[in-house]
């Protein structure tokens, strides 16, 4: 008979994400209401990593004769369609930096961020992934996807990668993310989008109900006791 640790934690790593399915498991076997656990996806880029810092940086770097955008007037989520806008070669120079070795993982962290982040894993009845869209010339970007979690969470928190093109696809209650439109093949994603503020979309107007968090100095435990039943 496999045994309910052995079931609920097959490699024997005793991750947040096993201690969940152990608490589901028992609350039904022993005839207990099971508690509804609020389950939040958490956005890299923008959100976690200070993409829009990291890549101004290096651009300026890697092209200093070319014009750049101050973070203050960036506009639209979209960085190469924005330096493409000033000359059509910035288009290609601009991707050529998030696809170089070593930019994600060199990556600063968003203030607060790890530390909000490492306080809401720990939360009662939360479950917390790190949803993320790597680009699509994989040559680095997943792999130091990973190694910046690593890095600034500890390995522990590798078991709550999702790496997707497509959020809508993934369930939760809240994704947090600095992306004010999230589209895919699911009309009708389960979790309702928190736009996390950053320099490219603090000028657009959100349609209410739908709501920011400017920062991880903003009251993100409010916004998500909000969800709880
Ligand atoms: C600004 C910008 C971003 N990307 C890429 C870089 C990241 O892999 C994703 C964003 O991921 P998130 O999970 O939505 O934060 O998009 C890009 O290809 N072009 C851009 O201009
Ligand atoms: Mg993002």
């Amino acid at each position: 008979m496999i045994s309910l640790a052995r079931l609920t934690n097959p490699r024997g790593s005793g991750s947040r994400l096993s201690g969940a399915l152990t608490q589901a498991f028992c609350a039904v076997h022993q005839g207990r209401p099971e508690v509804r656990r609020l389950r939040v996806l958490v956005d890299m880029d923008g959100v976690l990593a200070d993409f829009e810092g990291g890549f101004l940086q290096k651009f300026r770097d890697a092209y200093p004769e070319e014009p750049s955008i101050e973070l203050q007037d960036r506009r639209g989520f979209w960085v190469s369609a924005q330096y493409g806008e000033l000359h059509p070669d910035l288009c290609e120079k601009a991707i050529s930096i998030w696809e170089s070795k070593n930019f994600f993982i060199d990556l600063e962290p968003i203030p607060g961020a790890v530390e909000a982040v490492k306080e809401m894993v720990n939360m009662k009845d939360t479950d917390v992934f790190i949803c993320t869209s790597p680009i699509k010339k994989y040559n680095y970007c997943p792999y130091e996807k990973y190694a910046w979690v690593e890095k600034h969470f500890g390995k522990e928190f590798l078991e709550l990668m999702v790496l997707t093109r497509d959020k809508t696809l993934v369930a939760g209650n809240l994704l947090i993310d600095d992306k004010p439109d999230i589209s895919g093949v699911e009309l009708y994603p389960k979790w309702e989008h928190i736009l996390f503020s950053a320099c490219h979309n603090m000028h657009v107007q959100l349609r209410p109900p739908k709501r920011r968090l400017h920062s991880w100095a903003d009251g993100w435990k409010t916004l998500l006791d909000s969800k709880r039943q």
